[in-house]
């Protein structure tokens, strides 16, 4: 008998680590590991209703099997919407196409219009010598006689399959596999599902009308997580506008941060008669008097990074790198129903240079282009962690933390 390399039962899964909403600006992203697999996917929804699969370190035969996977599941849906999908292999530690399936089955689930019916998840089984080992390491997987691979939902049904491998399988190990496999997709869609409930759904979506509500003027599940902590502690749930879809949209009319902070929080508090806390933010260069400034989201006309960090990067045509310093600027507004004159303002900014080239891939907005000397990496080469701790948004809600207890209390 194998012993496994982790001493797992053969039909045991590993546990699995899912990071929700892992790309701020992204409507649905997740990081999701299983071993050292490690998977970066992203969904948002196109106009063409089809799946366009773009695969960073995957196979091109990887990319088609689950391009036409994920247009096989998702029929129903794809007559209304079309799906863009990226996936991101970070590492490869084994059952590479099984983990990849199983990051974008998860940011499927963060997208408001439900694509999946049923939960899907994926896993690998393979067949070594005459044993059958489900879900399957990299040591494990370069011993394996055949790989099978199994989409199932919750309840141990086949939804897609592919089998894999250099020696013929007979019935009765393809059953074996099968059997196996189906277990171990739906324990999987089991943990994705725990994952799901502890992470994302408490925070965004779950009632609990006894605690006391303050909403995030956002629509961005990044932006209200970075939120989160601070006032779970204290007992106090907060909603986001996408709680609220029926609001109005507020026009960023003013003339600084603040304005634009305080149109927001005032309105939506008015309405919703809840404390609300809005934020503004955006890059000021000094080179620029300041700007992009409030325009930072539109810079280059529409709401598109590349285009903005394209026309930053122009307009600073032959400026040498001592004189490119900037920062980025976040102002905080909180604000309480009907009482305009008391609102709570704190501001948070983060010094850097603006790259002549752009650097990392991480972040949103200008990060690839934004420096910071202390750490000697760009915005963009900083793991969220690294960029919350410091971070304009970071500094404003460090500003905030002793504040508004009292205040709202008042
Ligand atoms: O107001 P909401 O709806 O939350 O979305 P927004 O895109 O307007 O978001 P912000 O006001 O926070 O930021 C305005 C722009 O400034 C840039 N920006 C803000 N924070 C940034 C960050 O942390 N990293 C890179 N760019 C950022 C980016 O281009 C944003 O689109
Ligand atoms: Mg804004």
């Amino acid at each position: 008998m194998m012993v496994r390399t982790d001493n797992r039962a053969a039909n045991d899964v590993r546990p699995v680590k899912v990071q929700w909403h892992y790309l701020t600006k992204q409507p649905a992203s997740v990081l999701w590991q299983r071993g050292t697999t490690k998977v970066l996917a992203a969904v948002t929804e196109q106009a063409t209703k089809k799946v366009t699969l773009i695969g960073s370190g995957l196979t091109q035969v990887q990319s088609d099997w689950l391009q036409q996977t994920l247009t096989t599941l998702l029929a129903p849906a794809l007559e209304k919407t079309g799906l863009l999908v990226s996936v991101t292999v970070l590492e490869d530690g084994g059952s590479l196409l099984a983990e990849a399936s199983n990051a974008v089955f998860g940011a499927l689930q963060l997208l408001p219009e439900q694509f999946l019916p049923n939960r899907a998840a994926a896993v690998t089984a393979i067949l070594t010598g005459n044993e059958t080992l489900v879900d399957a390491s990299d040591t494990e997987e370069a011993v394996a006689d055949s790989t099978l691979l199994v989409v199932t939902d919750n309840q141990e049904q086949i939804l897609a399959m592919t089998l894999q491998g250099a020696t013929a399988v007979n019935s009765s190990q393809l059953n074996e596999l099968l059997l196996v496999a189906s277990q171990g997709g739906t324990r999987t869609a089991e943990q994705i599902q725990a994952s799901y409930q502890q992470a994302v759904h408490p925070i965004i979506q779950k009632e609990h009308s006894e605690m006391p509500t303050i909403v995030i003027a956002t629509k961005n599940p990044g932006k209200a997580q970075e939120f989160h902590a601070m006032f779970e502690k204290e007992g106090i749930q907060i909603k986001t506008l996408l709680d609220y879809p029926e609001l109005p949209e507020i026009n960023e009319t003013g003339q600084t941060f603040e304005e634009n902070a305080r149109l927001k929080a005032d309105q939506i508090a008015a309405i919703l008669q809840l404390p609300v806390l809005a934020d503004d933010s955006g890059l000021m260069v000094d080179a620029l008097d300041g700007r992009p400034g409030i325009y930072s989201a539109r810079f280059a006309g529409d709401h598109n990074d590349a285009g903005n960090n394209a026309k930053l990067l122009y307009e600073l045509t032959g400026v040498p790198a001592e004189k490119r310093t900037a920062h980025f600027h976040t102002t905080l507004v909180f604000a309480k129903p009907d009482r305009p004159n008391d609102d709570l303002v704190v501001e948070g900014s983060v010094n850097g240079r603006i790259l002549g080239i752009p650097r990392g891939d991480n972040g949103f907005g200008y990060d690839p282009l934004f420096y910071v000397p202390e750490l000697d990496k760009s915005m963009a080469e900083l793991s969220m962690a690294e960029k919350n701790a410091i971070s304009h948004r970071a500094k404003a809600i460090e500003n905030l933390e002793p504040l508004w207890r009292d205040w709202l209390a008042k």
